[in-house]
């Protein structure tokens, strides 16, 4: 299924009509820009184009009340006086005689999304609307917010295909009020937004915007807000709140649509964020969104006003909900001081409501980013958003890389009598093989040097890393007789050969052998449920699960607290996945963590099953063809004695891996 793009030129015909500061950054060329970049990729052509519509007044009136659109209504009629004149009962924010017919597209956009969706005519999609939503009220315009664009969408989605609980990601910079508002005492809307605060010196300068308004009876606890008190962000920051937030609670929630209040004012050069994430970390925010609710994701644009920014960041989050490999992410810094007090403040402003954060941290005693640490004599100040900031505008940053899909997207190893699943390709390494390499195989790796069915594969195994090398093939799969041999043999030639970083990821008990794990290079992470007497050291980790790896809950856990941020922070340009026998993990997390896993490495995914195992190949081939896995179950709690297990385990390893922090350096 494909992806819907949504977008009409009519919602370019209005604009400011006086004198603003305030509003003036919000042009029709935030339209125009993000579209032709769309164009000019070639990523238009790829998607559905879906028309946009005007909603109805019915459809309004799901989010606003019935004054306040009649009031909308009499404005195309007004002359510049009048219009100026209603304007000004709202802050920030300017009316124009067109603004009420596009205010009208924009929220029937964001419906003939959420319908394309629900229909299943498309998987996911996007559309480029103006005016944004997520600041307007029941009765109010505000933030150059007209109609509550994705609130009305979620209201519709629940009304008309009994959607029972959606999940509203907000990546833009501000705060959404208007849609924290509309469903502050809703349980069966999880509202999520990340926003400049500087403790309440930013924009729109509420105190509602801060970490502990959780939700209102019913919905405490499903509003999750968290503040950025300081600018300069970058995309370690964000990444970090994903894993330790916002994914294990979207998980636990386990929502049957996300809307996205796709704002790019939270990337570098954007002159209200002031924030340095680049423009390929949406790529990132986006894929770590495909997988939930089946994949079914609607974005809509909020806000942006760094027009090339903007573009660059609207590209990459198309192209991602296209299915395409998402880039390598640039050398992550670790998580701000200021970031890490948000991140632990949110956590335990929500352990009461979300189990998979029951055994967070406590506030912090005090919010050290906020007071002048007193350095050693001489030393800057390493915190972000200091007074030497130059302003977003002189900005500069790299040009997102190509994202460049490889010819064969998924190539699978696989004895002649196992058939390949549809849209892979076989894979059986033909011209004869160097001699000198055979020989070094056969005596490594082989148990009787003449079985040549197991050289066969073990050859095709690492032709196969090399065409990941090359990036002629996205993705392998192979079954094979010993997953810990053929992990061996990736590994020694991967690392030696390549000299390339590999994350072998091991699902389920079963020894790795150790040299892999004393070489310092190949970061292995073992999911499992040994009480293992060794200590996890930093390039052998192991997680161990009271009930393994069929224990949904706990897995998903590590999954988020620790497998993607350690992933995240390795860089790693292959990854091996290794299904132990036995492994006892669930289909549907076998497929998510396949999914999830392609996060990294350009999707440089390699797994190996053990061939008893064959069943899994079509459902392992599906997600590495980018489908999406299906949803998990509403997770319960995980056991208590795993998460404390896993928070000991993130405790001792942050000193290396500063994407595992949650919480802020105590002061003295
Ligand atoms: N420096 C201009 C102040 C603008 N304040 C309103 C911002 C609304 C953003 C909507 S995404
Ligand atoms: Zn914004």
């Amino acid at each position: 299924m494909g992806t819907a793009l949504i977008y009409d030129d009519e919602m370019t015909k209005y604009k400011l009509l006086w004198v603003d500061p305030a509003c003036k950054i919000e042009v029709p060329e935030r339209l125009t820009v993000s579209h032709e970049a769309l164009v000019r990729t070639g990523l238009a052509d790829r998607c559905v184009s879906v028309p946009v519509r005007e909603a109805t007044d019915a459809e309004i009136l799901l989010a606003h009340s019935e004054e306040y659109l009649e009031a909308v209504k009499k404005t195309p009629y007004m002359s510049l006086e009048d219009l100026m004149e209603f304007t000004r009962q709202y802050g920030d924010v300017y009316f124009h005689p067109n603004i009420y017919h596009c205010a009208k597209l924009a929220a029937g956009a964001a419906l003939q999304l959420v319908d394309s969706v629900m229909t299943g005519k498309v998987r996911n999609g996007m559309t480029l609307v103006r005016p944004p939503g997520h600041h307007s009220m029941r009765s109010a315009a505000n933030g150059f917010c007209v109609f509550n664009n994705v609130a009305i969408a979620a209201r519709y989605a629940k009304q008309k295909y009994g959607v029972q609980r959606v999940l509203i990601v907000d990546w833009d910079i501000h705060h959404g009020q208007g849609v924290q508002y509309c469903f502050e005492d809703d349980p069966s809307v999880l509202y999520f937004s990340w926003h400049r605060y500087e403790h309440q010196k930013f924009w729109p300068h509420l105190r509602n915007s801060d970490y502990d308004i959780v939700g209102k009876e019913k919905g405490a606890g499903f509003n999750i807000n968290v503040p950025w008190n300081k600018v300069g962000m970058e995309n370690g920051d964000y990444l970090s709140v994903f894993c330790h937030v916002l994914l294990p609670v979207a998980y636990e929630f386990c929502p049957d649509l996300v809307l996205v209040c796709a704002g790019f004012d939270s990337a570098i050069g954007d002159p209200e964020g002031e924030m340095c994430a680049t423009p390929d970390v949406f790529a990132h925010l986006t894929h770590l969104l495909m997988n939930l609710a089946g994949g079914k994701l609607c974005a809509v644009l909020e806000g942006g006003y760094n027009l090339t920014s903007l573009a660059q960041s609207v590209c990459q989050t198309v192209q991602t909900l296209l299915g395409d490999p998402v880039p390598r992410p640039a050398s992550l810094n670790s998580p701000c001081i200021s970031a890490l007090e948000s991140l632990q403040c949110v956590r335990s402003a929500h352990k009461a409501y979300w189990s998979c954060l029951k055994h967070a941290a406590d506030l912090p005693t005090s919010t050290i980013s906020t007071k002048r640490i007193k350095l050693r004599e001489g030393e800057e100040t390493t915190e972000k958003g200091g007074e030497e900031e130059k302003d977003a505008e002189e900005k500069v940053w790299p040009e997102p890389p190509k994202r460049v899909t490889p010819p064969v997207c998924a190539a699978l190893v696989l004895p002649d009598d196992v058939a390949c699943p549809e849209g892979c390709e076989r894979f059986s390494f033909s011209e004869d093989l160097d001699p000198l390499l055979a020989s070094k195989l056969r005596e490594s790796f082989l148990r009787d040097a003449d079985d040549s069915t197991a050289l066969i594969t073990i050859s095709s195994l690492i032709a196969l890393t090399e065409k990941m090398e090359k990036n002629e093939i996205c993705s392998g799969l192979a079954l094979v007789r010993d997953v810990t041999k053929a992990m061996t043999s990736i590994v020694q030639h991967v690392t030696t050969v390549l000299s390339n970083r590999v994350l072998v990821v091991c699902v389920g008990d079963g020894n790795v052998p150790s040299h892999i794990t004393e070489d310092r290079e190949t970061l292995v992470v073992q999911m499992g449920s040994a009480q293992t007497d060794e200590q996890s050291c930093k390039y052998y980790i192991r997680v161990c699960l009271k009930k393994g790896c069929s224990d949904t809950s706990g897995f998903v856990q590590a999954v988020f607290g620790l497998l993607l941020p350690l992933g995240y922070e390795y860089d790693p340009s292959l990854v091996v996945l290794v299904r132990m026998p036995d492994s006892g993990v669930s289909d549907s997390l076998w497929q998510q963590l396949t999914g999830l896993l392609q996060s990294f490495a350009l999707g440089h995914t390699l797994v190996l099953l053990q061939e008893e195992e064959k069943a899994l190949v079509g459902l392992t081939a599906s997600s590495l063809l980018g489908n999406p896995a299906p949803s998990l179950k509403q997770l319960q709690a995980p056991l208590t004695e795993d998460v404390e297990a896993l928070e000991r385990l993130r405790h001792r390893l942050q000193a290396d891996w500063k994407l595992l922090q949650t919480t802020a350096p105590q002061t003295q």
